[in-house]
């Protein structure tokens, strides 16, 4: 199974870094958790999921050294192929797809973000795939969500028992991503996730359960939560 990860991110959100002399915000991946870089705990995960045989991660070329870096700490068994992201994850994955190699008839793709997916989530997720053509992680929400205007007026309360928060990895047969993305880039279609391609071209994605720990670093709370989860982890 073809691994893309898409690494390619500013950190925005999480911001705590500082800026860059050149300008942006330092790749949230970079920044440490426990005693390792946030992407090395995405790398070990992903190593030790016996699904997976090629990885490739999608980055800006300016952190290209720190992941060659990470990449010789980690010492993977599987081999790895550093690929130059875009400006959205969305374009990211799409430079992704472009450089699989030509063989690869299935993918998942798995934020560089969600550090804390677990091996079994891969191979759950591989193992589905034998099944499906497209399908996600995802876990019931559990707050109530509510659709808001402009003016802060709430709109709807959709029903909760049909919502999922949406997780990845994410995974599909790559020539319908491929072709998906395809048109996605000549409709302009702008979206946050992979699946959302897949169902505006109406095809099906089926749900595979998530982890409520798979979160994704986003913000610096999600910084502190994901410690607290790896401490628990390898401190039971
Ligand atoms: N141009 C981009 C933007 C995002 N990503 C990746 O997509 C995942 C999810 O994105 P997000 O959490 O939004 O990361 P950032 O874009 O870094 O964060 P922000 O939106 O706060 O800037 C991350 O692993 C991120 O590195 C990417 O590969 N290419
Ligand atoms: C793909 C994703 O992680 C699913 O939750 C999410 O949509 C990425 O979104 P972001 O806008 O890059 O945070």
């Amino acid at each position: 199974m073809h691994l893309l990860i898409p690494a390619a991110g500013m950190g925005r959100r999480m911001g705590s870094d500082g800026l860059r002399p050149a300008g942006g915000y330092r790749n949230k991946l970079l920044l440490t958790l426990l005693d390792k870089p946030l992407l090395t705990w995405t790398l070990l995960s992903a190593e030790a999921a016996t699904c997976i045989d090629w990885i490739g991660i999608m980055g800006q070329p300016v952190d290209f050294p720190e992941f060659k870096d990470i990449l010789a700490t980690v010492n993977l068994s599987k081999p790895v192929e550093l690929i130059q992201g875009g400006d959205t994850r969305q374009e990211s994955v799409y430079n992704g797809l472009q450089a699989l190699p030509s063989d690869a008839e299935q993918v998942l793709i798995h934020d560089g973000a969600r550090c804390l997916a677990t091996p079994q989530l891969f191979e759950r997720c591989a193992q589905a795939l034998q099944e499906y053509q497209g399908l996600i992680a995802a876990i019931p929400v559990k707050d109530t969500i509510k659709v808001v205007d402009e003016d802060g007026l709430i709109l709807d309360t959709p029903e909760r028992k049909q919502l999922w928060a949406a997780q990845t990895p994410q995974g599909f047969n790559v020539k319908l991503l491929k072709d998906c993305h395809e048109q996605g880039r000549q409709q302009r279609w702008e979206v946050t996730d992979d699946a959302a391609l897949f169902e505006k071209c109406g095809l099906s994605v089926h749900i595979v359960m998530g982890e409520e720990t798979n979160l994704k670093v986003t913000t610096p709370v999600d910084l502190s939560v994901a410690e607290f989860i790896l401490k628990a982890r390898h401190n039971p």
